[in-house]
């Protein structure tokens, strides 16, 4: 499946998608009404963890207001585990052709270069995630690519943070940021649901909308 027009419509929802990594059940709830009362709707739920299934399909349907994502999506299995349990789009870290023909829900893939922007471009993604942001080459790498690739528009994810994410979205070719800072392990482990709050709060605060 090509991108999907919701995909726009996700990454637009919020300038900030916060990457969730979530150890336990639990806190799954805790976490998504912390972001939520700072803002942020759209949330992408990393599979990384064992309760990463259960924990999109307990917000997903406890929690309507929120758009929840299943991210670190790398096969076409994973896509239908993540749809069956609620998810309404998927992120990748990268694109395989397999997962480039998943039709089950919206994908935001995951690029690095120019030439895995093209192919991804041959197979119709015009939305991409550029990752990993920071490592890979940062703002000026990502400016550079917009260059002779000016029709693809990015969320760049990973190494981003409060400091660094304005300079990210000043970007023609920048509709979202992704990122964990929001949603981090300490704070979750603490049980410190005001500090992810406020995070998200200051990140939508000082990004606001593109
Ligand atoms: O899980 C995935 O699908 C990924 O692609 C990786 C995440 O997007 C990054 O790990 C987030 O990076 P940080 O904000 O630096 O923690």
């Amino acid at each position: 499946m090509s991108t999907h027009p919701d995909v726009e419509k996700f990454m637009t929802m919020g300038p900030v998608l916060p990457v969730m990594v979530i150890p336990s059940l639990d806190q799954a709830l805790p976490l998504a009404d912390a972001l939520i009362a700072g803002g942020i709707r759209a949330l992408e739920i990393t599979l990384r963890t064992d309760c990463a299934l259960d924990a999109i399909r307990l917000i997903s349907k406890e929690r309507p207001e929120a758009v929840v994502g299943a991210g670190t999506v790398l096969t076409p299995k994973d896509a239908e585990k993540a749809e069956k349990a609620g998810a309404k789009f998927l992120v990748s870290p990268g694109l395989t052709k397999t997962l480039a023909h998943q039709d089950v829900l919206p994908l935001l893939p995951g690029v690095a270069t120019s030439s895995e922007v093209m192919k991804a471009l041959e197979w119709g993604f015009t939305h991409l995630k550029f990752f990993p942001a920071v490592p890979a080459g940062g703002v000026p790498y990502l400016k550079s690519i917009g260059g002779p690739l000016p029709q693809v528009k990015f969320c760049p994810t990973g190494g981003i943070d409060a400091k660094n994410a304005a300079d990210f979205l000043a970007l023609d070719n920048v509709l979202c940021v992704g990122g964990s800072w929001v949603a981090p392990a300490k704070a979750m482990n603490d049980g410190n649901w005001a500090e992810i709050t406020r995070l998200a709060a200051e990140a939508v605060a000082t990004f606001g909308k593109k």
